[in-house]
């Protein structure tokens, strides 16, 4: 594990970390620095090349404002009959694998044994966001959830494992990483605002973030 708590001397090419636990989920800022996040993003863009961004309807029938693809084994799909993972993309074809650049922070922070079998690629363009939901169409809570934020600043919203109650918020910058493991794996999370234009990683403007989970 790379991580190193904040203030400390960091070496070259390393960006300065500090770590917040709120409500139990991990927020490691600074995790990536500029190049690992220019890095990460050349290899999103080959994903979405070979599996093109799209945006589902929820199982209530809304079409998502966020736009997303995957790449791994299965990627996560949703329409009216509900939230689920899918072998294939929309078009039919297989999902991409899931780039190096993603998979050696999962290994550095979760595990060098078990590679996660999804990662979701959600991309905010401006106005976009996430209602308050869990993360529970997966087989076993046990592995915990790990998302990545690139580009423009959002509000990630977190309240509990139940439904209802308070809810505390964070800034996510590009190149802070999450993870949601152990009481945190079901908490009630969410975006509720990407500040649009507040970085320069994404020429266009924009969030990405990766979510990557262990699904069977
Ligand atoms: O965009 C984010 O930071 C959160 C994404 C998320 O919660 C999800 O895809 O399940
Ligand atoms: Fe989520």
């Amino acid at each position: 594990m790379i991580f190193r708590d904040g203030g400390g001397a960091v070496s070259e090419g390393q960006a300065m970390q500090t770590r917040l636990a709120i409500r139990g989920v991990e927020v490691l800022k600074g995790y990536l620095g500029p190049e690992a996040q220019a890095a990460m993003v050349a290899d999103i863009r080959g994903v979405a090349a070979a599996a093109p961004l799209f945006s589902p309807e929820t199982r209530f029938g809304k079409k998502m404002s966020v736009a997303m693809t995957s790449a791994g084994k299965y990627g996560w799909y949703t329409d009216r009959r509900g939230y689920r993972y899918e072998p294939r993309h929309p078009s039919g074809v297989a999902w991409p694998p899931i780039p190096e650049t993603v998979l050696s922070v999962w290994r550095d922070l979760v595990s060098a044994e078990r590679m996660p079998d999804c990662c979701l690629v959600n991309f905010y363009r401006e106005g976009a966001k996430m209602g308050l939901h869990q993360d529970r169409d997966e087989a076993d809570f046990s592995w915990p959830v790990l998302s990545i934020s690139l580009g423009d600043t959002a509000r990630f919203r977190i309240g509990a494992v139940d439904r209802g109650g308070s809810t505390e918020s964070v800034w996510l910058e590009s190149g802070d990483v999450c993870v949601m493991g152990g009481e945190a794996r079901l908490v009630h999370h969410g975006i509720d605002k990407v500040r649009f234009g507040s970085s320069t990683l994404l020429s266009d403007g924009g969030r990405i973030n990766l979510t990557l989970r262990v699904v069977d």
